[in-house]
């Protein structure tokens, strides 16, 4: 277990979260590398008969030690900026291991993609091809392109996070697919590869995968029909994690899938997970500053808020909470609310939960905060950009200072205009 009890303290391998927080201050984001490395090695087994290439998706956490720790274990990147790509280039992940997402990447980022070299861009619209076929004829360059379809199939989870449905912003339709594989051929300074699909975010059932890739081998064959040469496809991610008990995800029964649909189609193969790589590897780390009992409800206001950890606003995400200190065994549970200092009253982590007394000056984790929380994270309220610590082997480090008030205010500029 990464995050587990040890003489009365909860730890991150071995490490003491109560000794991290004194070190670093709280808010703090907390990682286990064992676990990291588990869940890569989860993907490396179950895909140990027919490799796959692992491209982890930056956008779940884009510190760049993350990045290099999955680097080093043979990860490429799935970016979907520039930003994204400069944080993988830079934390060491090769460019022929970098793949590029997303619906709208500007001719900058396009020109950006193919100067670096990087494996594939993913287009999602025939206008993005047009632009990339001209952007990489001005550079001289041949753009290795696939081709993200839709499949309109409904991954079955929330509703701002499924991408895979028809009225969904992503990809080319399945119906329009062929012709803009064949437009892709045709166009100069392209090289179509294949195909891609990515069907939402927290899969927990991992049947709407079967649907999708049965769409996506259909497609291969009527394209290959059609005197066209496909190679690659990129089955996106979204394998979910357990935030709240549920089972996990079996990666061999979602391997078995992909060698049902697509095993015998003779298709390099790219994942591109996130979430299910980092989300229960991280915790937050955050500190009680009141205790607030008022006639109608306990809240718990803690130094932790909505702009660090977003996910409970966003999507009413449920996030397990545990003191740091072991609770007695058998201390009573009383429902709280457990909420941040911003002025929002959506700036709330959960409603009447039910919790151990937690005192004024305790420290709680917020559980499976490892995926889209430091990410998603902003200065909102003015409020600096918190710290992340990676534990390894007994070892902990900063991997991301905390922002100074100054660098934050660092930004702004006053015109100096001058009044009349
Ligand atoms: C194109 C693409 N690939 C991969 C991912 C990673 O998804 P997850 O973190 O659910 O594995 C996403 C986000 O949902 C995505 O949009
Ligand atoms: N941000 C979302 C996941 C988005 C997936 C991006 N394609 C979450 O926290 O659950």
């Amino acid at each position: 277990m990464a995050f587990s009890y040890v003489s009365g303290v909860l730890t991150a391998d071995g490490v003491p979260l109560d000794r991290l927080a004194e070190a670093v201050g709280t808010p703090v984001y907390v990682y286990a590398a064992s676990r990291l490395r588990a869940n890569y090695q989860a993907y490396t087994r179950a895909f140990a008969r027919d490799p796959v290439d692992v491209c982890f998706a930056l956008k779940a956490n884009s510190n760049q030690s993350i990045i290099s720790l999955f680097a080093r274990l043979g990860a490429g990147a799935d970016v979907v900026s520039e930003g994204e790509m400069r944080r993988a280039l830079a934390a060491g992940v090769p460019p022929e291991k970098v793949v590029f997402s997303g619906v709208g990447k500007t001719r900058d980022e396009l020109a950006a993609a193919l100067v670096a070299g990087i494996h594939q861009i993913n287009v999602e619209s025939l206008p993005e091809l047009e632009v990339l076929s001209a952007v990489a004829t001005e550079l001289g360059r041949t753009a290795p392109v696939a081709l993200r379809i839709n499949p309109d199939v409904d991954a079955g989870t929330h509703g701002k996070i499924a991408t895979g449905r028809k009225e969904d912003k992503f990809g080319i339709d399945l119906g329009h697919a062929v012709a803009a594989y064949a437009k892709a051929s045709s166009l100069p300074g392209l090289a179509p590869k294949g195909y891609a699909v990515h069907i939402g975010s927290q899969l927990l059932n991992i049947n709407p995968y079967d649907d999708a890739y049965g769409h996506l081998s259909d497609l291969v064959i009527a394209t290959r029909e059609a005197g066209l040469k496909i190679e690659r496809l990129d089955l996106g991610g979204g394998l979910g994690v357990p935030y709240k008990g549920e089972a996990a995800p079996d990666h061999d029964a979602y391997a078995g899938i992909v060698r049902k649909r697509l095993g015998n189609l003779g298709c390099r193969l790219t994942l591109e997970p996130g979430r299910s790589l980092v989300g229960d590897a991280g915790v937050l780390l955050a500190r009680v500053i009141y205790v607030k009992e008022g006639l109608h409800r306990r809240f718990l206001i803690v130094d932790a808020a909505m702009n660090d950890l977003m996910r409970p606003t966003l999507y009413d995400a449920y996030h397990g909470i545990r003191p740091v200190l072991e609770p007695a065994a058998g201390a009573p549970l009383s429902p709280m609310d457990v909420v941040g200092p911003i002025c929002e009253t959506g700036d709330t982590f959960a409603r009447q939960r039910e919790l151990p007394p937690v005192a004024q000056g305790e420290l709680v984790a917020f559980m499976t905060a490892g995926a889209y929380g430091a990410a998603m994270s902003s200065t909102y309220n003015s409020r600096p950009l918190v710290a992340e610590v990676l534990v390894d082997e007994g070892q902990w480090a900063v991997i991301r200072r905390r922002q100074t008030f100054e660098e934050m205010l660092a930004l702004d500029v006053t015109p100096q205009w001058r009044h009349v």
